[in-house]
């Protein structure tokens, strides 16, 4: 095993595996330099290092890891409560046998709310569900007793979470629209000096009578102009119509996705004063249901890319206390891991002091090992590109190259070239994901109604989203900051790989090399190499400092 030593190799200081650098020359390396003190710290991590390398926990056997069931996409339907129904019910007393309309008011349906919390990392609870529906309102009962509320629900989210609209039925509006439609129409007639009928008919979706009633009596009842579908008042904090959110930070407070229904009215409703004892309530509305689509996308402040059996995995071990499967075959890790870094744990001075915008010291910061790529990752191959979306929001990207599996600059060069493609690739993905499943959602009973319908213009519009939905505007991946972890470094013979894959950098970064990505507006400007040794943990310490580097650039 070669000894770990430091050194200043092209102007970047590294902590360096090959013996052929000593540590004089680290040594000549002025006061001023502003890496001195990253040396320092090297020197320093490397000692302790060499001290207690924990070896089992780096190169540990295929069966020793943790896994937690991941999902990163759900499609839900949530549905609001529906409303309860109004009662119908007459005072009964000792003296006062056939006494007044006291049916109470229908519950409105239960809310259903989101929240992204912290604590959660996955969306398979969620997407297991499919159908999440709120509590409906308890239907009104005599002595003007209200119905309860619905039960409310909410849906905790990790954080990272896009929520996209794929359809969205709601009743209410239809039943507006109706009332509309009808309004103009007696307007028209009453224009046209026609005689307008007055709307005192029975509609069974929407009266509810004393029970026992029998349809010749129906028939002779007068009915009230039927009341204006109501909303909740907390419909107004739904956000808009088609939603589209992106939760990418802790709420300390859940935030409304849709309201429940409003409950029905009770009898003393249509009471008049002509008719005390009106036998009939109306039903509850309907509860708005919204089919959405839920998309993960891990923030993570640093992603691992690399080829399959790279050393991800091990990566990731070394920095943090991650247990992600660790094994000498390609596709050992299948779905993404999230490891903490932890810079001050509050026992002595900080690995790294860094504040953030805010002004606050960080304390950690998260990695993202993601499966590995393939060539033709775009075409499908492999596990496709659909894990890069978790590293398409980590603020920093880290290549994890393998030294000793040929030539460095073009693993680097491949990789490139396959997160470039997923670049373009991913606003299509998305819009043509939401067109597949775009379904016109119609209820059983108007299907048959717009049948029968000959204008075309009555048939209630149902599907108002037909325009394509926006795409997730974020930065270009080319334009993250990047560096390369040239692993695997303690085997033979992988330095003059490593001197290459360092001279191509140096050139990309002067301009005499194109960005590997081919994009313009690429981020070039201080990109470094680190060769280190994830399975004997040399040279990782380096990582942590890079990264607060990287950061805020
Ligand atoms: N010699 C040496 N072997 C390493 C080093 N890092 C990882 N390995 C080995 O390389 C193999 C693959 O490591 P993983 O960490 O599973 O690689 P990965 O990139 O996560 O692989 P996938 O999850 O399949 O994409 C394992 O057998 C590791 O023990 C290293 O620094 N030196
Ligand atoms: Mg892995």
């Amino acid at each position: 095993m070669p000894s770990v030593r430091a050194c200043f190799s092209g102007g970047t200081l590294t902590p360096f595996l090959y013996p052929a650098f000593t540590e004089s020359t680290l040594l000549a390396v002025s006061r001023t330099c502003p890496l001195r003190r990253r040396f320092q710290l090297q020197a320093r991590c490397n000692s302790t290092a060499t001290e207690q390398p924990d070896i089992s926990r780096l190169d540990p056997t295929p069966d020793d890891y943790s896994l937690t069931p991941f999902a990163d996409r759900a499609i839900l339907t949530l549905e609001a409560g529906a409303g309860g129904h109004g009662c119908v019910s007459f005072l009964r007393e000792m003296f006062t046998p056939e006494g007044p309309a006291n049916g109470g008011d229908g519950g409105s349906g239960g809310n259903i709310y989101i929240q992204a919390v912290r604590g959660e990392t996955s969306l398979h609870k969620l997407a297991r569900r499919r159908l999440i529906r709120a509590g409906r309102g308890r239907n009104g009962q005599g002595k003007v007793k209200g119905g309860e509320r619905g039960a409310d629900v909410l849906i905790k989210v990790p954080v990272g979470t896009i929520v996209r609209e794929i359809q969205r039925h709601d009743p209410v509006e239809i039943l507006l629209e109706e009332a509309e439609k009808a309004e103009r129409e007696r307007e028209r007639a009453e224009a046209n000096g026609d005689v307008v009928e007055e709307d005192g008919g029975y509609k069974k979706d929407r009266w509810l009578v004393y029970p026992g009633t029998v349809p010749t009596e129906l028939n002779r009842m007068k009915f009230p102009q039927l009341p204006k579908p109501r909303r909740s008042h907390l419909a107004a904090l739904e956000p808009q119509s088609p939603l589209w959110l992106d939760l990418d930070k802790h709420m300390e407070t859940p935030m409304l996705l849709a309201a429940g229904a409003m409950g029905g009215l009770g009898n003393p409703n249509f009471m008049t004063p002509f008719n005390n004892r009106p036998k009939m309530a109306t039903r509850g509305e309907e509860g708005l249901k919204i089919s959405v689509q839920l998309e993960l996308k891990i923030l993570a402040d640093l992603g691992l890319v690399g080829l399959p059996n790279a050393g991800k995995s091990t990566l990731l071990r070394a920095l943090s206390n991650s247990r992600a499967r660790v094994g000498n075959w390609a596709f050992t890790t299948l779905q993404p891991n999230v490891g903490t870094v932890v810079l001050d744990n509050h026992k002595g001075r900080p690995l790294v002091t860094k504040r953030n915008k805010q002004g606050e010291l960080r304390e950690s910061f998260t990695i993202a090992d993601v499966p590995g790529l393939i060539e033709d990752a775009h075409l499908d191959k492999g596990l496709g590109l659909g894990f890069l979306r978790h590293i398409e929001r980590a603020a920093v990207l880290a290549f994890v190259i393998d030294l000793n599996a040929g030539d460095a600059v073009a693993a680097l060069k491949l990789l490139w070239r396959e997160v470039s493609e997923y670049e373009t690739q991913r606003g299509k993905e998305l819009n043509a994901e939401t067109e597949r499943r775009m379904v016109t959602w119609m209820p059983a009973n108007r299907a048959v109604e717009a049948k029968s319908d000959v204008d075309e213009l009555d048939i209630p519009d149902l599907n108002p989203n037909v325009e394509p939905l926006p795409f997730l505007a974020s930065e270009p991946i080319s334009a993250k900051p990047w560096f390369v972890v040239a692993t695997k470094a303690d085997l033979d013979g992988t330095q003059e790989n490593y001197e290459s894959l360092h001279k191509y950098l140096q050139d990309v970064k002067s301009g005499a090399q194109p960005h590997p990505s081919g994009k313009e507006n690429s981020w070039k400007r201080d990109v470094s190499s680190i060769p280190i040794s994830a399975i004997n943990a040399h040279g990782v310490e380096a990582i942590p400092q890079i990264v607060m580097d990287l950061l805020d650039d």
